[in-house]
């Protein structure tokens, strides 16, 4: 069957670290990889950041600007450029490509997300190359993906890609940040989300100048991606041609494997697509009965309820210390469980005045994340 391969390459990778300016061999490099791979038969996605380094080059400003509207004009300067760029390499190796622009706001209604998936399968049934980034000029701080690292593994998950490739400015994830940490330890392979878990990466708090996010979007990124059964590696972004030695088998990078039993599509979509309106704080036992023995959430194990939400919005189950162990749809608003938290099951209908569901959140509803 034929494979689906998402390469998300970085603002880092694609522009020189001093100017600012683009790193043409690299872009070209990749290019050339990419039409290799279509050549190989893959079908091929490339998650595209660098909207605001290109713009800030192409504008002389010489860092990144913090403002929302400058940013967002920006974008709109650089995603151009960068596109144009894309678009002569790619169409000098006789490979079409597409401009995807996605917003958070595309994914959350059902219908919208599938009409996503239907053009990414459009077009890679034409044998196109989507070259997606995020509409930054026209998205809104809350509804942003904020980051392409978690954008490529949205995007992954949705097409149900066999690979996902974060391409970076370090050869592959650390014990710690390989810039301020000298003896910091790579890791090579990540096996499953508890050994992630366990390994206590250090991620200091941001990536390089340009790069939004570092090290601790990409791990975020990996979870989103393996628990959709998508191999994830993270390699050196100066080197595209690494992809394929990787495909061939050469442990070059980090390696995330793949959850044996990926989350269904609907619980991808509960879990990423939808932007959670409130949250949930549980009791131990809730906590439990929900990430041990995979139940629904009852009244009776809600504390505290925090947001404004209606019934089957999504909402983000915590533990006591605020640590989010879920998502679900909820079967109450935000008011109905304000009288109802604490409560059994059984005195809902006397609260309230009227028979509501059973659960808060049904187990069919609800994703561990
Ligand atoms: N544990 C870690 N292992 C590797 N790199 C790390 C780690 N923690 C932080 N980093 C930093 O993350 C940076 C990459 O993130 P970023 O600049 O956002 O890249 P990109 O533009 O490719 O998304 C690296 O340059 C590195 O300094
Ligand atoms: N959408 C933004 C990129 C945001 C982002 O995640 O950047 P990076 O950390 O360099 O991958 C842009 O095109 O500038």
């Amino acid at each position: 069957m034929t494979k689906t391969i998402v390469v998300k390459i970085g603002t880092s990778s694609l522009t020189q670290p001093e100017t600012g300016q683009l790193a043409l061999s690299t872009i070209a490099t990749l290019a050339e990889t990419l039409c290799d791979l279509r050549r190989q038969g893959y079908k091929v996605i490339l998650v595209s950041s660098g909207a605001v380094g290109v713009g800030c080059a192409r504008l002389g400003l010489t860092q990144r600007p913090k403002a929302i509207a400058l940013k967002q004009a920006v974008a709109a300067v650089g995603q151009g450029r960068l596109i144009r760029v894309y678009d002569d390499l790619f169409t000098t190796l006789q490979q079409p490509i597409a401009q995807v622009l996605l917003s958070r706001k595309d994914l959350v209604e059902r219908s919208h997300y599938l009409n996503v998936y239907n053009t990414f399968r459009e077009l890679l049934e034409l044998g196109v190359i989507p070259v997606v980034n995020e509409n930054d000029t026209v998205a809104v701080e809350e509804l942003k993906f904020g980051d392409n690292d978690t954008l490529s593994a949205l995007v992954a998950s949705l097409v149900k890609a066999d690979w996902l490739f974060l391409l970076t400015d370090v050869d592959r994830l650390y014990s710690a940040d390989p810039r301020s940490v000298p003896d910091a330890q790579p890791i090579a392979l990540v096996s499953n989300i508890k050994e992630l878990a366990e390994l206590q990466v250090q991620t200091g708090t941001q990536g390089s100048q340009w790069g939004t996010g570092g090290m601790v979007t990409k791990i975020s990124a990996a979870r989103i991606a393996i628990a959709a059964g998508v191999r994830t590696v993270i390699a050196q972004g100066r080197y595209p041609g690494n992809i394929e030695k990787i495909l061939q088998g050469e442990a070059i990078g980090t390696h995330f494997e793949p959850q044996p039993e990926p989350t269904s599509a609907r619980k991808r979509w509960i879990a990423y697509g939808l932007v959670p309106a409130g949250k949930l704080y549980l009791d131990e036992g809730a906590v439990l009965a929900i990430s041990g023995s995979g139940k629904s959430l009852l009244a009776a194990g809600i504390t505290v309820v925090e947001g404004e939400f209606d019934t089957q919005d999504a909402v983000q189950l915590c533990d006591k210390n605020g640590h989010e162990i879920a998502r679900g749809l909820v079967n109450y608003s935000n008011s109905e469980l304000q009288k109802i938290r604490g409560r059994r099951s059984s005195e809902i209908a006397a609260i309230l005045g009227y028979v509501g569901a059973e659960t808060v959140v049904h187990r069919d509803n609800l994703v561990l994340t």
